[in-house]
């Protein structure tokens, strides 16, 4: 460890550094951070727009980054020549489009078909509570305009898909994966290759974040690494699984900086490298990947796939799946949380099964309910069995109300307990708790 002395002799010295240097910014005529005039004209299709020189503006403004040896106005310049496409206005997209626009990349495009909810606040710190119920995208640039004037911002209310991904995502130098959804990682990555634009890639879960760099340097693409989608129903996503929300927010920070990096070309890019964070231990790891996959269907000598494909057929879910409703019983095997209501008033005897892991269970539940989680309850159906058996029986004699947070683990635990477990008179309550929550009890939280 460095002696107090040595640390504020050598804090003096950055500072005189330093001072020198705003002295030389200060001194030089306005005008005079300039790129050297290059040897050649610009070649044809470079936007008229690009810049050689910084205004005086933006000289104050990026002075703090002027003044980073590795960046300098030359890659201030590249910043502002840049234009960088971020898809998901979510927990990553919210910061990495934040730094982005406040490091001073020149057009940002913004992406998301979503609307701002409550639930959103808690990790996309560019929305806020005015804003719910407003698109995402448009209050992620109407935060773009607040915090600079000198950044283009162009927003899309769109879900990028096969039908429009190659048109928009070909009016951008780089592309940031900021969703949170198999198919769409598939399609940005197909048509990063297609159109040949590096993608940032981030994502996060819980306690837990990744990054990597695609089709960057001549590393792999996401296809390389997972040429075959994960099945759908191991995925988990952030509104089931939770997530811890400085996490993304690290992530997004951390996509941003790949982008400052590789438009200024400081340093080594995580081209072919997957950075792991684990906020549990607070550890960064950086884990080497397989280079290009000679196989690969898409970057490979031999593609199979030359243009965008069906996504949601390919992964076996969409990037919207998450109201997704699954519809496996009979009639007569569902309640609606109406018809359930009217019984619960009677004091009808049943037994009111809750499907739900333990942690959503804590959050919120019924009275009088069970709590058994979907995943446990093969081996505890001696409990279930104990509750439903009431007076002389020696078997389940009364009936079983199945609820979940939204309807789909209820039917598959009626299915379940039905064909697997015996039960006659079991029924899931339609939509779940969130049913519940909308028609018949709005003091009930919905999470
Ligand atoms: N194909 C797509 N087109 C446009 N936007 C997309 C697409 N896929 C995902 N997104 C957006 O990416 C963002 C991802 O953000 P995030 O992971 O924080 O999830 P969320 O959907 O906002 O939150 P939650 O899962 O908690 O409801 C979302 O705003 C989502 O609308
Ligand atoms: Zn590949």
């Amino acid at each position: 460890m460095a002696h107090p002395a040595d640390v504020l002799a050598e804090l003096h010295t950055l500072r005189a550094e330093n001072a020198t240097l705003r002295a030389r910014l200060a001194s030089s005529s306005p005008k005079a951070a300039t790129a050297p005039s290059p040897a050649h004209p610009p070649p044809v299709g470079v936007p008229f727009t690009q810049k050689t020189r910084l205004s005086n503006e933006e000289i104050s403004r990026f002075s703090r980054q002027l003044l980073v040896p590795e960046i300098g106005v030359q890659g201030q310049l590249k910043l502002r020549n840049a234009s960088v496409l971020v898809v998901g206005a979510g927990g990553l997209g919210a910061p990495a489009v934040m730094y982005l626009a406040a490091a001073g990349i020149g057009r940002i495009g913004i992406i998301d078909y979503d609307v701002v909810e409550a639930s959103n606040l808690q990790r996309q710190i560019i929305h806020d509570e005015s804003r719910v119920g407003m698109l995402k995208s448009e209050s992620a640039k109407q935060t773009v305009s607040k915090l600079s004037s000198l950044c283009e911002c162009t927003a899309y209310n769109i879900l990028i898909d096969s039908s429009n991904a190659m048109d928009v995502i070909k009016k951008w130098d780089y592309v940031v994966d900021a969703t949170d959804n198999v198919a769409t990682r598939y399609l940005l990555n197909d048509c990063c290759i297609f159109r040949n634009k590096p993608l940032i890639s981030g994502s996060a879960l819980r306690m837990d974040g990744q990054l990597t760099v695609y089709n960057l340097e001549g590393g792999p693409c996401y296809r390389c690494i997972f040429p075959k989608p994960p099945p759908p129903e191991t995925v988990t996503n952030c509104s089931d699984g939770g997530v811890l929300g400085v996490v993304p927010g690290i992530i997004g920070c951390l996509q941003a900086l790949e982008v400052v990096k590789i438009v200024t070309g400081i340093g080594a890019s995580l081209s072919q490298k997957l950075l792991i964070f684990d906020a549990t231990t607070m550890s960064f790891r950086t884990i080497r990947l397989r280079g290009r996959t000679p196989s690969c269907a898409v970057c490979g000598p031999h593609p199979t796939i030359t243009k965008p494909i069906d996504y949601v057929q390919f992964c076996g879910a969409g990037p919207d799946d998450k109201a997704h409703n699954i519809n496996i019983l009979p009639p007569e095997s569902r309640i609606s949380c109406h018809k359930y209501a009217a019984l619960r008033l009677d004091a009808f005897p049943h037994v009111l099964l809750d499907v739900r892991d333990k942690i959503q269970y804590d959050i919120c539940s019924l009275h009088h309910s069970l709590n058994i989680p979907l995943s446990e309850l093969p081996k505890r159906i001696p409990e279930l069995t104990a509750a439903a058996t009431f007076g002389e029986h020696h078997e389940p004699n009364l009936p079983v109300f199945v609820v979940c947070r939204r309807g789909n683990d209820s039917q598959l635990a009626v299915k379940m307990l039905e064909e697997t477990h015996g039960f006659t008179h079991v029924k899931d309550i339609v939509g779940g708790l969130e049913a519940w929550a909308r028609g018949r009890d709005p003091t009930f939280p919905i999470y």
